[in-house]
């Protein structure tokens, strides 16, 4: 079992894009765990989150939340909630939507409550914002999220085309998070 587990659905491959930077920069200790368009876990899925040190939710911003078969899976993690199973364990978050802005903070936001009602610890970014007047989107943290990691990919991109600066920040949020997961 990984100790890293990256929960996450996407309907149209590119929120799967930034799971697998995630993956690859948090390098052995991490897992993909894909909800399908059902909204369900493969099997074995919740063995595996229930095993996690630390687990990390990704949906795509969908008129500003999570998307619906996202939320099928939290709700479904209610099971775990009744137990608090997944109490004390890390957690962190990443969202992809179209617009720069998009309201994906509050999806960011919504990641944060669910692991808030499981009793975790959150994950910010701990990557500065490229804010300045040199800064280019293909910059680390351009999108400048502190919460959680934030991508953006404009609507007619496909996953393939997505910014390479956004993967690049989520590889370096992998590292992170492999190196608080190995701290605890
Ligand atoms: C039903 C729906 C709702 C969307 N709502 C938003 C939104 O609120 N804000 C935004 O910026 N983009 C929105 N988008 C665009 C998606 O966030 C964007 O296409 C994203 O890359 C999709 O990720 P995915 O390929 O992982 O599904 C929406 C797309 C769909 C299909």
């Amino acid at each position: 079992m990984s100790s890293i587990v990256i929960v996450f659905h996407s309907g149209y491959g590119h929120t799967a894009k930034v799971a697998q930077a995630i993956a690859e920069g948090a390098g052995a200790a991490a897992s993909l765990l894909a909800i399908d368009a059902e909204g369900n876990v493969p099997e074995g899925g919740w063995e595996q989150l229930n095993a996690a040190k630390t687990i990390v939710m990704g949906s795509p911003t969908y008129m500003g939340s999570v998307s619906w078969q996202f939320k099928k899976f939290a709700d479904a993690s209610s099971k775990a909630w009744f137990t608090q199973a997944w109490k004390d364990k890390l957690f962190a978050g990443f969202t992809n939507s179209a617009s720069m802005n998009g309201d994906k903070h509050s999806t960011l936001h919504y990641l944060m409550t669910l692991a808030m009602q499981h009793g975790g610890l959150w994950v910010g970014m701990g990557l500065m914002p490229s804010n300045r007047k040199a800064s280019t989107r293909d910059d680390i943290n351009y999108v400048a999220s502190f919460a959680g990691l934030m991508t953006s990919t404009p609507a007619d991109a496909s996953a393939d085309e997505m910014v390479a600066g956004d993967i690049a920040t989520a590889k370096a949020f992998g590292q992170r998070l492999a190196a608080v997961t190995a701290a605890r």
